[in-house]
């Protein structure tokens, strides 16, 4: 069995799949390489083989986590580097290994999906938007603060908004303007990043007219899919670029 991580700023997703399986066999969400563990060894029958990951987390906590897991599963672990061009995609940064590895493998995943030009908007602790064309030549992209990012700058840096969860969660039933200051903070913030998706859409109509993809990842790409309905919802397509990043042979 292989084990496939994607280590983000907030959260580490992880699956199991069987050798020669593009489909999980288990899989989830947790906030520490702890709670990574404890979810693995609850498996019945868990026997790795191989394991895969991309991080964008500092080295020293992602090697801590690589010997945490060779410790736990014995298992060797093959991390995601950085690459100036691969299957196809021509990474477009100035340096191309201060790219965020989470962004270039789901353009990696996106190009081969799409097999044409596309955009590729992924939603987690910062939002954020890349653009590759018909040819494989990244364009760039850009960088805002997603969801938890503007919901805690707003709670940290304002005396009075405070809500709890069951109150973020009851605000998300609708758009219309908050009447209280939950929703009013819920629901002002998914705007900003529809406002965000809007925009990106436009820079990509004027470079390629109609004809590109839009994919959305990401743990909130949820709260923009009903702002583009053309758009191809694919929360795994960091898992997508993780296996051509790192083939296991
Ligand atoms: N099952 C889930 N577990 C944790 N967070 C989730 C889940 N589904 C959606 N989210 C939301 O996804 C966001 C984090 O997205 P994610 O892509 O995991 O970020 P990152 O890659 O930066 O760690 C948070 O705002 C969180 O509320
Ligand atoms: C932009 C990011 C912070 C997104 O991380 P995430 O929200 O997925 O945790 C990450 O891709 C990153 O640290 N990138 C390095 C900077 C860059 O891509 O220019
Ligand atoms: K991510």
């Amino acid at each position: 069995m292989i084990l496939e991580l994607d280590c983000g700023n907030s959260f580490i997703k992880w699956r199991v799949l069987d050798v020669g399986d593009t489909r999980a066999s288990a899989e989830g969400v947790v906030g520490s390489d702890l709670a990574l563990i404890d979810s693995l060894v609850a498996l019945p029958g868990l026997l790795l083989t191989r394991c895969r990951l991309v991080s964008v987390r500092a080295l020293e906590e992602t090697s801590k986590l690589v010997e945490a897991l060779h410790e736990a599963f014995g298992v060797a672990v093959s991390c995601a580097v950085p690459a100036r061009e691969m299957a196809g995609v021509r990474n477009g940064y100035e340096d191309f290994e201060r790219l965020g590895l989470d962004r270039w493998l789901a353009m990696l995943g996106g190009f081969k999906l799409a097999r044409g030009a596309c955009l590729v908007l992924d939603f987690g602790t910062a939002a954020t938007a890349d653009f590759i064309a018909a040819d494989g030549e990244h364009l760039g992209g850009f960088i805002c603060p997603g969801m938890p990012l503007m919901r805690n700058q707003l709670r940290t840096h304002t005396r009075k908004i405070r809500y709890d969860d069951a109150a973020a969660e009851r605000a998300m039933e609708r758009l219309s303007p908050g009447r209280t200051t939950a929703e009013a903070v819920e629901r002002g913030c998914t705007l900003m990043l529809r406002g965000f998706v809007l925009t990106q859409l436009e820079l990509a109509r004027s470079y390629w007219g109609d004809d590109f993809t839009v994919f959305l990842t990401g743990g909130d790409a949820d709260l923009v899919v009903d702002a583009v309905p053309q758009a191809r919802l694919v929360p795994d397509l960091v898992f997508v670029g993780l296996a051509m990043a790192c083939p296991l042979s």
